[in-house]
C-alpha cells in the first residue's frame, strides 16, 4: 500500500519502519519538521491510507482535511475526542473512511475486553472499590492518556457506583480516580486495581515497546480502503 505518514515523531517513526518491513511504501511524510509537504499535497490517486500520529492539538484538522481530499485515514492521536462526533459527521457526510483507536495494541484491545467483563462481574459483588493508573514517559503532553479514558468508559458503563471519573485521587465514592504518573521513557501502562477489606485484584497492561502500536495501526491501514464509515478495533479484531 501507498501510506502517507502525517506525523513523524516517536510513532511515526516507529510505523514507518515496520511498514516497509511488511512491504508498503511511504508515499509522504507531513510533519512540522521532518518535512515540507502538506496534506492537501496528496490525493487518493497517490495515497491508498493516511496514518496520523501527531498532537491533540492537530489530529482533528488532520484527520478532516484527510476526509476532504477523499483519503482513507488510521488516526491514533489521543486529547483530541471532544471533536470526534464531527469527524463522524464528515466521514458519513463525504462517504469516507476513519478508523480510530485511543490504543492500537492487540494487548491493549484484550485489556479493554477484559476490563469491561470484569467490571461488570465486580458490581455484582458489594464492598470493592475501583481505581486506575496510567504510566507514560515525560514526553507525553495529554493526561489523563486516551487508553485510560477508554478504559474508564468501559468501567463507568458497568459499574453502576461509578458516575464519573476524575484525574486525581477520588473524593467523592462515585468518583473513578485515574492517577496519572509520567517518569523517563515509560512506553505505556495502565492499571486497573479493585480493592476490598479483604482483598486486591488487579488488571495491568504494560507495553514494553511501541512496536505493537504500529502493528495495529498497520493491520488497520490495511484494512480500511475500501469501507466507507467509522470504526474502530473492536470491528478490526471482531471483540
Ligand atoms: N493510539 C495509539 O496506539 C497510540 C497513540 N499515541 C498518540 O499519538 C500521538 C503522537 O505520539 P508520539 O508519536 O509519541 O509523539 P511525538 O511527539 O513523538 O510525535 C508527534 C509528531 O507529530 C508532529 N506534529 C505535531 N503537530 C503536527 C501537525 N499539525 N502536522 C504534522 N505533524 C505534527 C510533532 O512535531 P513537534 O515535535 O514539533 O510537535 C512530532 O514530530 C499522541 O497523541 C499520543 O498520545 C501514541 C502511541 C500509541
Ligand atoms: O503518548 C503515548 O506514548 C501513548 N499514548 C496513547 C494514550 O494516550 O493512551 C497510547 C499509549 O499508551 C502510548
Amino acid at each position: 500500500m501507498r501510506i502517507l505518514l502525517i506525523g513523524y515523531g516517536k510513532m511515526g517513526q516507529t510505523i514507518g519502519a515496520l511498514a516497509v518491513q511488511r512491504g508498503h511504501e511511504i508515499a509522504g511524510i507531513v510533519d512540522l519538521h521532518a518535512s515540507q509537504s502538506i496534506i492537501a499535497d496528496f490525493t487518493p490517486e497517490a495515497v491508498d491510507v493516511a496514518i496520523e500520529f501527531t498532537h491533540p492539538d492537530s489530529a482533528f484538522a488532520n484527520v478532516m482535511t484527510c476526509l476532504g481530499q477523499g483519503i482513507p485515514v488510521v488516526c491514533g492521536s489521543t486529547g483530541w475526542l471532544h471533536h470526534f462526533e464531527e469527524a463522524r459527521a464528515l466521514t458519513t457526510e463525504l462517504g469516507g473512511s476513519l478508523f480510530y483507536a485511543s490504543n492500537y495494541s492487540v494487548g491493549v484491545n484484550l485489556f479493554f475486553h477484559f476490563n469491561e467483563y470484569i467490571a461488570a462481574k465486580m458490581a455484582q459483588y458489594g464492598g470493592y472499590d475501583v481505581a486506575m493508573r496510567e504510566i507514560h514517559h515525560t514526553q507525553k503532553i495529554d493526561q489523563p492518556s486516551g487508553t485510560a479514558l477508554t478504559a474508564a468508559e468501559g468501567i463507568l458503563r458497568h459499574f453502576p457506583a461509578k458516575t464519573t471519573w476524575r484525574n486525581a485521587p477520588a473524593e467523592m465514592p462515585a468518583e473513578l480516580a485515574i492517577i496519572s504518573e509520567r517518569t523517563g521513557d515509560a512506553v505505556g501502562t495502565h492499571i486497573v486495581t479493585y480493592t476490598s477489606d479483604v482483598d486486591t485484584l488487579e488488571l495491568k497492561h504494560e507495553a514494553h515497546s511501541r512496536e505493537g502500536f504500529a502493528l495495529g495501526a498497520l493491520l488497520a491501514a490495511e484494512w480500511l480502503p475500501g469501507r466507507p464509515g467509522v470504526f474502530g478495533m473492536k470491528e478490526l479484531l471482531d471483540l
